[in-house]
């Protein structure tokens, strides 16, 4: 991505009932004709068929795709209905947000991120996680040129999701640091502004634990803008640096390795707890912050057996090789992993 260039979304609505608008908020984006909306099996109800009726209301020809994985198939997929569409539409969770995304950015039209769970912060973010031979490539993507953030319906929303997305925003804490340390030993191009506001997301998020309450809306919409927060500080960076560290790597791990994963964001604020240990900060404050969310922070909590944590532990600095992080190139060996493991009460 060119550093001198700041993608960004061009308009955004955050709000309880704002799906309803959607077939007026394209018009004034200026799109006409075809669009196609792309949802989960689940979320096609949850929030895509609002969605695809205020379109039609609008006057657009819409089509509708419902994809269940987020694999460069699915994409693909997609793309090939994106002929003479003017515009595609994500629907539902990370995974269906990012296939759209990627969809859109190959087939060069614009992608409107349409969020039904505030669970990740892939939500205004110019990259999009593909599962490929090995695992998950963060690719770059475009920036969603809008995000009809929903929040009566993401507050409606299983409240395991809400804090996996405040888990997320946690983990930014070891993604920064690890960013400075790959500065420093490798000169690595490093953004005071991304990771200022990235760092400021996730602070922010812990100080608001106590309001964060299932059900809420008012809890919701603090979520889900801090999380649109998290992906313009990657926008600001041009890579996922601001929020993607080795914590991410040990959930990019977990999810090759366990054969039942848990939620992205729930992994990665388990791994945030371990590498704040490895960086020498204080993982309770980490593990606290997440236990006051409600998320994980542990393998019990995880429903992951300590096994596949101690192997995601050896194995994660083997995901994105490129990105240097407290793991060093060489990563931990299996007493290593196990004492951390241990020492941060994760097994
Ligand atoms: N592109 C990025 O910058 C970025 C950032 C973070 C995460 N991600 C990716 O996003 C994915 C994780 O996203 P996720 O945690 O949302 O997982 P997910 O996409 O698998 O969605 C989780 C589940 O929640 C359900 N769901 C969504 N909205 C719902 C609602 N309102 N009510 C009930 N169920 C609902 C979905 O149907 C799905 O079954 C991972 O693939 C991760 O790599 C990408
Ligand atoms: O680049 P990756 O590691 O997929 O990270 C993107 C996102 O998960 C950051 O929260
Ligand atoms: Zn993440």
């Amino acid at each position: 991505m060119d550093p001198r260039k700041i993608q960004l979304p061009r308009e955004i609505y955050t709000g309880p009932g704002v799906i309803g608008e959607t077939g007026k908020i394209c018009s004034e984006l200026r799109f006409k004709g075809r669009v196609v909306v792309v949802t989960g099996p689940t979320t096609l109800k949850i929030g895509g068929e609002a969605a695809i009726e205020s379109l039609q209301d609008e006057g657009f020809e819409v089509d509708q795709v419902t994809v269940r994985e987020a694999s460069m198939g699915d994409v693909k997929d997609v793309q090939d209905l994106l002929d003479t569409a003017s515009l595609v539409l994500g629907v539902g969770g990370g995974k269906v947000i990012d296939v759209a995304k990627m969809a859109a950015t190959l087939q060069g039209i614009h992608f409107i991120s349409v969020p039904t769970a505030a669970s990740h912060d892939g939500i205004a973010s110019p990259r999009a996680s593909i599962k490929n031979g090995e695992g998950t490539a963060s690719l770059e993507a475009s920036s969603p040129i809008g995000v009809i953030a929903d929040t009566e319906i993401i507050s409606r929303a299983p409240f395991r999701l809400l804090a996996s997305g405040c888990a997320d925003i946690v983990s930014n804490y070891t993604a920064i640091m690890d960013w400075k340390l790959a500065h420093r030993l490798l000169n690595e191009r490093y953004s005071e502004s991304a990771a200022a506001l990235s760092l400021m997301t996730a602070k922010m998020i812990i100080r608001s634990a106590d309001a964060i309450k299932e059900g809420l809306e008012e809890s919701a919409r603090l979520v889900v803008k801090s999380l649109i927060s998290s992906g313009i500080a990657i926008s600001i960076a041009g890579s996922s640096r601001p929020a993607s560290g080795s914590e991410h790597k040990f959930s990019h791990a977990l999810d090759v390795i366990a054969p039942r994963p848990a939620l992205h964001g729930e992994q990665c604020g388990v791994g945030a707890i371990m590498m704040m240990h490895l960086h020498g900060g204080g993982w309770q404050f980490i593990r606290d912050a997440l236990s006051k969310m409600n998320a994980p922070t542990n393998a019990y909590e995880l429903g992951i057996d300590p096994e596949y944590i101690i192997e995601a532990l050896t194995t994660a600095h083997t995901i994105r090789r490129e990105r240097y992080t407290i793991l060093g190139d060489r990563g931990l060996t299996r007493e290593a992993a196990e004492n951390l493991a241990k020492i941060t009460e994760v097994i």
